[in-house]
């Protein structure tokens, strides 16, 4: 049973009060340990200033405890907060002020779908989810995806070719790669939206800003490498098709094994190709990085 506080918010919010998921500690909507879910909470949190004002200290200190400031893992200016009350009003003229943005009630909408969506799409979260046959299949996909094998193979056919072109277009792969790392690390440890509570933390090799999921990784890589194939490599038209499908499962993979929202994944795919963009713009030849490429002809 949903808390009537958050049957509220859900009221609030035009959301029905399942939306709100599980009220168990470490549901998304609870915003608890266990890996999951505290984004929920606070997606959920913005229209708690319907509450009375705290008459003694100790109710004070636990508002402040359960303020978006103090909750680890949530981005106050990331995600949209309750409006400040204007200064010169009692609390209750403020309340009855607030006035939420058709921007800010779009955005908790879509995050709400977001949230439905991607627990509906989690067939293979577990053994036992309903899909939970092919959660093998989809952990050998999510390799397909991994950073390392992607980095160790470029290195290697960087180390095995012999041609200044080859040479070329996969020096640039390298640094597509290590600039995809550092973007969705620099973006995962600044948004810090926890995985879905579903999710079994169970992924081949992770840093430590994989415990968050904004944006997918796997989704990043997967528009960057695909985009970067089509691109540099002359392929048979059944092959550049495999590429597309390739990065387009490996996106719904992530949903369906449990480890993303729906919209850590798109926009990892928007943040993919665009890195793409990048790279291209930069892209590195002997002329423009002759030290670069003098380094690795002498190895
Ligand atoms: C050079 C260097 C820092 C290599 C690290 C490679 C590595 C461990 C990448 C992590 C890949 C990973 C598990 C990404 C998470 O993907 P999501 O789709 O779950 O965000």
């Amino acid at each position: 049973m949903p808390s009537p506080r958050r049957s509220a918010e859900g009221r609030a919010l035009g959301i029905p009060a399942a939306s709100s998921s599980s009220s168990s500690p470490n549901s998304p909507a609870h915003g608890g340990g266990g890996g999951g879910g505290g984004g929920g909470r606070f997606e959920f949190q913005s229209l708690l200033s319907s509450r009375a004002p705290c008459a003694d200290p100790t109710c004070a200190r636990l508002r402040a405890s359960e303020s978006p400031v103090h909750r680890r893992g949530s981005v106050p200016l990331a995600w949209p907060g309750p409006a400040p009350a204007p200064p010169g009003l009692a609390p209750e003229e403020a309340r009855m002020n607030l006035n939420p943005s058709f921007l800010g009630i779009a955005l908790r909408s879509l995050l709400a779908i977001d949230l439905w969506l991607s627990k509906k799409l989690g067939v293979c979260a577990g053994e036992h989810s309903s899909w939970g046959s092919v959660r093998p299949l989809m952990k050998l996909l999510e390799i397909s995806g991994h950073g390392i094998p992607w980095l160790l193979g470029t290195l290697y056919c960087l180390s095995r070719s012999d041609s200044w072109a080859g040479r070329e277009v996969l020096m640039n792969l390298l640094f597509a790669l290590l600039l995809d790392l550092l973007l969705v690390a620099l973006i995962k440890g600044l948004v810090r939206r926890r995985r879905p509570a579903h999710n079994q933390m169970d992924m081949f090799v992770t840093l430590s800003v994989d415990k968050y999921s904004f944006p997918s990784g796997h989704a990043t890589r997967a528009a960057l490498v695909s985009r970067f194939i089509l691109n540099h490599l002359v392929l048979a038209i059944p092959l550049r098709v495999l590429a597309v499908l390739w990065a387009f499962i490996l996106g719904l993979s992530r949903v369906m094994l449990g480890r993303h929202n729906v919209t850590d994944v798109a926009f990892g795919f928007l943040l993919g190709y665009m890195q793409y963009s990048i790279v291209d713009y930069c892209w590195l030849s002997p002329h423009n990085a002759p030290v670069l490429f003098a380094l690795w002809s002498q190895q």
